[in-house]
């Protein structure tokens, strides 16, 4: 028995299904490991299939798919170090499992069950896996290794359990997606894990965008009492090899890397840019268009792409009509020129004036109205998928979440498109990403440094431009208004009560309340985007369709 254990951290980025990718990536770790002699090399939870592969795991032939993977692996890792690695499994009791892998000696040496199973905001487990019984460490070269996946570590009992059974550390393999400031949490519960336990612990992340959640990495490594060790880069692809020492205390980590955590702005910044980059990639498409307007959303949305893709994968289109000022026209032309992207230039006045003529038999007798002005962002809407089709570009849609919360877009006309980078960022805080792009320039970002974003577009008062001289506030509060009410409608699940005492108009309140609840069918039908909060639209908040019911408070 060796007084020295070296594990390899692997914090990699799986696709969910791409079951021989995620091998291929396990063994290039484990090959890494053994050049630097390491015992273990560790995978994130569910790295064998992508996390969350959901419903893809209820398939069983997916899941002997899986098996098949697992063992091939084992065979290929014969003569090395052990590689610990996630995916579901069949146990004893013939359910399904969210497990945790050891394999060694060309076989499954162990495998261990999740116990506490998350059954909240984006996580449905208790719908895909059962729960087993507590189980004890894994023996890897004659030490015993406590490890509870994930959840498992956020509560007492199953480290407890580890520690009580003879653990001498842990290692805590996760699938934790991102919110904002969400590395104190995690902290926080780590601590005082390793603050009961007396252990060392080891917390290894995954990275990576799959659909609307992003996982931040940021793996670290606590010593007894919570000091840390190692701290792995937040969103990077990172192999690290960690050295523990056992003295008559027990096991101690050495101090390692130590990656400094950018601060929150930066963090949303750079998933809303990770999710639409892993996105196309894991999807198939290199390409986007989106519709720029001028106005702030759009021009966000084109520097992230630009940021994601590279200025020669982003076509930006502006299509102007009568409403759209020449403000517009030069805000819209100097962000294309800023990021070093194609600039099409497409007046919808011609489509809509056939549109308005095929249906003007029908329409006689009635008075142009919001009708008229919603085909403008159809038009929009069609020329763009016109193009997506031509040429084999994703279209991106730019609603933010102030916007996406109160239903302020036109269902089958802006709302058209596949990815929407914004959608969990209220407008007031889009100001702010704007800002911070213009001053902050990073070596994961494709696009150029500077102020790619014109103040003006960041100073000028939102508008559609869907009708003559319209403002965003003609039929919204100002932002700061319709935010910080939102804020309590839908990230604190608040009362209307709860509105009023924070200082905001009960009217205004109200009004908010009525379009949250009558937008939602819009939400069923609009495209995925990336999760920044814990209220994201989506799996976070799942509210129905049909729904009378209306705060009194
Ligand atoms: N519960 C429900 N289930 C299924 N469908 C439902 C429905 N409730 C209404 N509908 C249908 O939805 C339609 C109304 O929705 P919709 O057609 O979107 O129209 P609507 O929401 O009335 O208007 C779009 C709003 O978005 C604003 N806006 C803001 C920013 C940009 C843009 C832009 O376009 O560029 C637009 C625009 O100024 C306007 O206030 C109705 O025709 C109705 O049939
Ligand atoms: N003239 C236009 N040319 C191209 N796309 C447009 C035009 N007008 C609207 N769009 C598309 O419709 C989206 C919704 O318009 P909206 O006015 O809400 O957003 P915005 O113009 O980007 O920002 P803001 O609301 O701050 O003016 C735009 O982001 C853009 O993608
Ligand atoms: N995979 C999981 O168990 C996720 C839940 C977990 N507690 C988290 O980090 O969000």
């Amino acid at each position: 028995m060796s007084d020295r254990f070296r594990i390899t951290l692997a914090q990699l980025n799986p696709t969910v299904g791409d079951l021989a990718g995620n091998a291929a990536k396990a063994r290039a770790a484990w090959d890494a490991a053994r050049i630097a002699g390491a015992d273990v090399v560790a995978l994130p939870e569910m790295f064998i299939t992508g996390y969350q592969a959901q419903d893809l795991i209820m398939k069983p032939a997916f899941v002997a798919a899986v098996q098949a993977e697992i063992a091939a692996l084992a065979a290929a890792c014969a003569d090395g170090p052990a590689l610990c690695i996630g995916g579901p499994s069949v146990g004893e009791d013939l359910k399904l499992h969210n497990s945790y892998f050891t394999l060694q000696g060309g076989r499954i040496a162990s495998v261990v069950h999740k116990y506490f199973l998350p059954n909240y905001n984006v996580f449905d487990e208790v719908r895909h896996f059962s729960r087993d019984m507590m189980q004890g460490p894994v023996a890897i070269n004659g030490v015993r290794i406590g490890m509870p996946i994930c959840e498992d570590a956020w509560y007492p009992d199953v480290v407890e359990a580890l520690e009580e059974s003879g653990a001498e550390f842990i290692l805590v393999p996760n699938g934790s997606p991102y919110f904002r400031d969400k590395f104190e949490t995690r902290l926080n519960h780590m601590v005082a894990r390793v603050v009961e336990s007396g252990l060392p612990l080891i917390y290894l992340n995954m990275v990576g965008g799959q659909d609307d959640q992003v996982f931040d990495g940021g793996s670290f490594v606590l010593n007894p009492g919570g000091v840390p060790a190692v701290q792995l880069p937040t969103f990077d692809e990172v192999i690290s090899h960690v050295d523990l020492e056992r003295s008559d205390a027990g096991w101690r980590a050495l101090d390692g890397d130590f990656a400094r955590h950018p601060d929150s702005m930066e963090q949303d910044y750079r998933v809303m840019v990770t999710a639409l980059r892993d996105y196309m990639a894991k999807t198939g498409f290199k390409q986007v268009l989106l519709g720029l307007s001028g106005g702030i959303d759009s021009a966000i949305v084109a520097t992230i792409a630009v940021d994601a893709l590279g200025a020669a994968n982003v076509r930006c289109v502006m299509l102007p009509s009568e409403y759209t000022s020449q403000g517009s026209l030069d805000d819209a032309k100097a962000v294309a020129e800023n990021l070093g992207c194609r600039y099409d230039f497409v007046p919808i006045g011609k489509t809509r004036d056939a549109v308005t003529e095929t249906l003007a038999p029908l329409f006689e007798g009635t008075k142009p109205d919001l009708t008229e002005e919603n085909v403008q962002s159809r038009i929009r809407g069609l020329l763009l998928m016109a193009l997506s089709n031509k040429f084999g570009e994703m279209l991106l849609t730019t609603g933010n979440k102030s916007e996406v919360a109160v239903g302020y877009a036109t269902i089958y006309g802006d709302m058209a498109g596949g990815y929407n980078p914004i959608k969990d960022m209220y407008k007031t805080r889009v100001f702010d990403a704007c800002r911070w792009r213009n001053a902050n320039h990073r070596d994961w970002m494709k696009g150029p440094e500077g102020d790619v974003i014109p103040e003006a577009i960041i100073t000028k008062p939102p508008s559609a431009e869907l009708r003559a001289d319209q403002k965003d506030s003609d039929s919204l509060p100002d932002y700061p208004v319709l935010d910080g009410i939102l804020q309590i409608l839908v990230d604190e699940d608040g009362s209307i009560a709860d509105c009023v005492a924070a200082g905001y108009d009960r009217a205004d309140a109200k009004r908010i309340e009525h379009l949250l609840y009558i937008s939602e069918y819009k939400r069923f039908q609009s495209a995925p985007g990336a999760r920044l909060s814990k209220r994201a639209f989506w799996l976070d908040r799942r509210y129905p369709i049909v729904n009378r019911w209306r705060d009194p408070s």
